[in-house]
């Protein structure tokens, strides 16, 4: 999807997230101890397809300001614990987040409870411009006839996340004509816009451009500094530059848990990624 043709805008890959400006500050804040208290709590979670156990007995504890990366082979479980986190498919045990049962409590219920995510494929609204996706995100409650008219004011927190994934210049662009990397950052704004403080990104830089994956690092590490944010991940390239930590999963259970050194050095994860014949760079 990077090279449709358009008779408007281009979508010029320029400009990149702006993380250190002030739409950063005023969207994410500088005082930590504002949010320090968030973190996702899972204890013993599990999720059954049939009779086959796709995810068993999860632990997990991620808190904000820890940028934590999620990782294993093809069909470990990584999408289907995000999946049992946000709703999507049934599961035992517990998952909490700002003192909240997330399991059992449905979709739309879990967004409003500040919980969000991407898909793996991103999921805008391609006929629709940037603009025009983050207000829908932002739950503006006008009538489609208003939403397509252009309009005069824009709310501040969109417009605080148009410069911080660095769209400004697009906000006018249908989505659609994006390139994958900007797709993303739309996604990413979009839950900055929802307010979502946890943040649960499903392989966020598969098929972009290097200086893509370095702008989305950045971004990630900007956010992730005020949110909890959990990031599916296969490129372990990226994973080195930007995971402040690090959980394996395989087949279905947490393998090991910490720092990319840590987990690097141990011989249950070298076993598995080499069993797996799983090479570094790899992509599902
Ligand atoms: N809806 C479903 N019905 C049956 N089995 C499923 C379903 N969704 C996932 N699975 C199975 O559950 C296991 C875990 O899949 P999942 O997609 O969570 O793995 P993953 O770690 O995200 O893999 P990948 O890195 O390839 O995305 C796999 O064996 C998969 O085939």
């Amino acid at each position: 999807m990077t090279d449709l043709p358009t008779t408007t805008e281009p979508a010029a890959i320029e400009p990149e997230p702006d993380t250190t400006g002030p739409a950063a500050e005023a969207l994410l804040g500088t005082d930590t101890s504002r949010f320090r208290h968030d973190y996702l709590e899972v204890r013993g979670l599990r999720v059954t397809f049939g009779g086959f156990v796709a995810v068993r007995d999860v632990d997990l504890t991620v808190t904000q300001g820890d940028l934590r990366f999620l990782i294993g082979p093809n069909g470990a479980g990584k999408t289907t614990l995000i999946d049992a986190i946000t709703g999507l498919v049934g599961a035992t045990g517990s998952a909490r987040f700002g003192g909240t049962e997330l399991l059992g409590r449905g979709t739309h219920r879990i967004a409003r409870d500040g919980v969000g995510r991407t898909f793996q494929t991103a999921s805008v609204f391609e006929e629709l411009t940037v603009l025009q996706n983050l207000d829908i995100a932002a739950g503006a409650r006008r009538g489609p006839s208003t939403l397509l008219r252009r309009r005069r004011g824009t709310p501040e927190a969109v417009e605080q996340a148009l410069e911080l994934v660095g769209l400004g210049a697009l906000r006018d662009t249908t989505a659609g004509v994006l390139a994958h990397g900007q797709k993303q950052w739309l996604e990413i704004g979009m839950l900055l816009v929802q307010d979502a403080h946890l943040m649960l990104l499903d392989e966020p830089v598969a098929g972009m451009t290097q200086a893509e994956r370095e702008a989305t690092g950045e971004l990630l590490r900007r956010i992730g500094s005020q949110r909890v944010v959990v990031v599916v991940e296969h490129d372990m390239e990226f994973l080195r530059s930007y995971a402040d930590s690090v959980t394996v999963m395989h087949q279905g259970r947490v393998l090991a848990e910490g720092t990319v050194a840590e987990v690097q050095n141990d011989p249950a994860v070298v076993e598995v990624y080499l069993g797996a014949t799983h090479t570094d760079d790899e992509e599902a």
